[in-house]
């Protein structure tokens, strides 16, 4: 492969280099999210900015932990894994924002991905489509923990991945509204929680890169909800997702701790 660094050891697009990033990394999306996430570490340090990736690094329990944003999508998203990989990161966990689709799924509520549907591009790139996009189990059950710790309100189960946001939002002006609002009927009735971007192309980028990877979101609101007349509140403030994912990586550094005596 080229060498587009020329020899800098900084990735390209992340800007990030070898002792930049700890080996566990929290992943937003919003690069603006990230400093709220470092607000959560020990003496956080902005380690690089570049594009939509910006990147601090600081402790939790005396360990070096960092947080980079992704960007929107499957691509960026897998970019980000791919460069942390290559500098020593090996556990990661999205923290993002997603819409709910079942009915009991409200805005606010806190959802845990054991599954991702890979209704995006990106995933393909690594994996034929019958692989299936999988979370790690051990962060999965981290954030589980985490949130039970934390007393959230939360729900595990699987998150539908895709690339246009407004797709789902307004898949009736779409010129493929036919395919859209019949997979999206398939994926409630299959039981699909909440839909989002990023967690399909980083669970199989994951899986190929032999990382651990893990997700959890806030649900901003809910289409299904305001769809059948049922109150519908909207939550913008990521805090209560960030806590989970901050108190999984603590939960996950003392684990790994514990296993390494
Ligand atoms: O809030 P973030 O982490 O960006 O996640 C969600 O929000 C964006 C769409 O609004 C997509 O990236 C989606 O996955
Ligand atoms: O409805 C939503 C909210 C956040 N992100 C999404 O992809 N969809």
């Amino acid at each position: 492969m080229v060498d587009y660094t020329e020899g800098s050891g900084k990735q390209y697009h992340t800007n990030v280099g070898p002792g930049d990033v700890g080996k566990y990394v929290i992943l937003p999306g919003d690069p603006k999210r990230c400093a709220k996430i470092a607000a959560h570490f020990v003496h956080p340090v902005l380690v690089a900015d570049s594009r939509e990736y910006v990147t601090y690094t600081g402790t939790i329990n005396g360990t070096k932990v960092s947080v980079t944003s992704t960007g929107i999508g499957g691509p960026s998203a897998s970019i980000a894994i791919d460069e942390l990989a290559k500098c020593g990161a090996d556990t990661f966990i999205r923290v993002g924002t997603s819409g709910g689709m079942q009915p009991e799924i409200i805005g606010g509520d806190i959802v845990i991905a054991n599954g991702a549907v890979r209704m995006e591009g990106t995933s393909r790139e690594f994996a034929p489509i019958e692989y299936p996009a999988v979370p790690d189990f051990h962060v999965t059950n981290a954030l589980v923990q985490a949130a039970d710790r934390l007393n959230k309100k939360y729900h595990v189960g699987v998150v539908q991945c895709k690339d246009s946001f407004f797709g789902q939002h307004e898949p009736e002006i779409m010129p493929v509204s036919y395919e859209l609002e019949q997979k999206w009927e398939a994926w409630k009735r299959m039981g699909c929680l909440a839909s989002e971007m990023e967690s399909a192309a980083l669970f199989i980028a994951g899986s190929f890169l032999r990382v651990r990877v893990g997700s959890c979101f806030l649900v901003v609101a809910n289409q299904e909800r305001a769809k059948l007349g049922l109150d519908n509140p909207q939550v913008h403030d990521t805090e209560s997702a960030i806590e989970c994912a901050v108190e999984a990586i603590r939960i996950l550094i003392e684990q790994d701790q514990r296993e390494s005596l």
